[in-house]
């Protein structure tokens, strides 16, 4: 059975009276939603940081990431254009987003209070950087940039298998 998840006490301020504690839409999602505290309009292709109200105190070992809405995305094209933002443990100013109009030929209208992106909480590790000559071998190597090949998908592996 799956093990239960993983639930991470964090401090918030909630800096804008109108504002509120982010919530979760539904249960399991991993996502908390984070309002927009500002009207705005976004003419085509342009972007603006926006203010979500809220100051969180995380936890070291965690971090927040700050996501698009997949709804916004699909029907008006708004996006994050630091999609994820990061949120450092460390960071207790204000949670912002830097909302991107992706939409050719329209505007996107904010409200204050709109659900605008999606702060999700992940563990996260630093590293200790220890120069070397060489590298462990591994069989990627230093293949990348679509060294296992292009964008054919089914028919590519289809080939392969015959
Ligand atoms: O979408 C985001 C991304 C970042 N931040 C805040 C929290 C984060 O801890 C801080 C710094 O973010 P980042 O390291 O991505 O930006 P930077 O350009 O490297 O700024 P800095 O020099 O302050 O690290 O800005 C946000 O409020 N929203
Ligand atoms: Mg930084």
């Amino acid at each position: 059975m799956a093990s239960a998840e993983e639930v991470v006490e964090v401090g918030i301020r909630v800096l804008d009276p109108e504002a509120a504690v982010p919530t979760y839409a539904q249960p399991f999602d991993a996502g908390a939603d984070l309002i927009s505290t500002s009207d705005l309009e976004l003419a085509p292709g342009e972007r603006a940081v926006v203010g979500t109200g809220i100051a969180l105190s995380i936890p070291a070992g965690w971090a927040g990431f700050v996501h698009p809405r997949s709804g916004l995305a699909a029907r008006h094209g708004l996006t994050v254009v630091n999609a994820p933002g990061t949120i450092d443990a460390g960071y207790r100013g204000e949670i912002k987003v830097c909302l991107l109009n992706t939409d050719s030929s329209n505007a996107i209208t904010i409200s204050r209070g709109d659900r605008i992106a999606q702060l999700v909480l992940q563990r996260v590790g630093r590293a200790d950087f220890v120069v070397t000559e060489e590298l462990d071998p591994s069989v990627r190597g230093d293949g990348g940039y679509g060294s296992t090949g292009g964008v054919a998908g089914w028919a590519a592996i289809e080939q392969e298998d015959a």
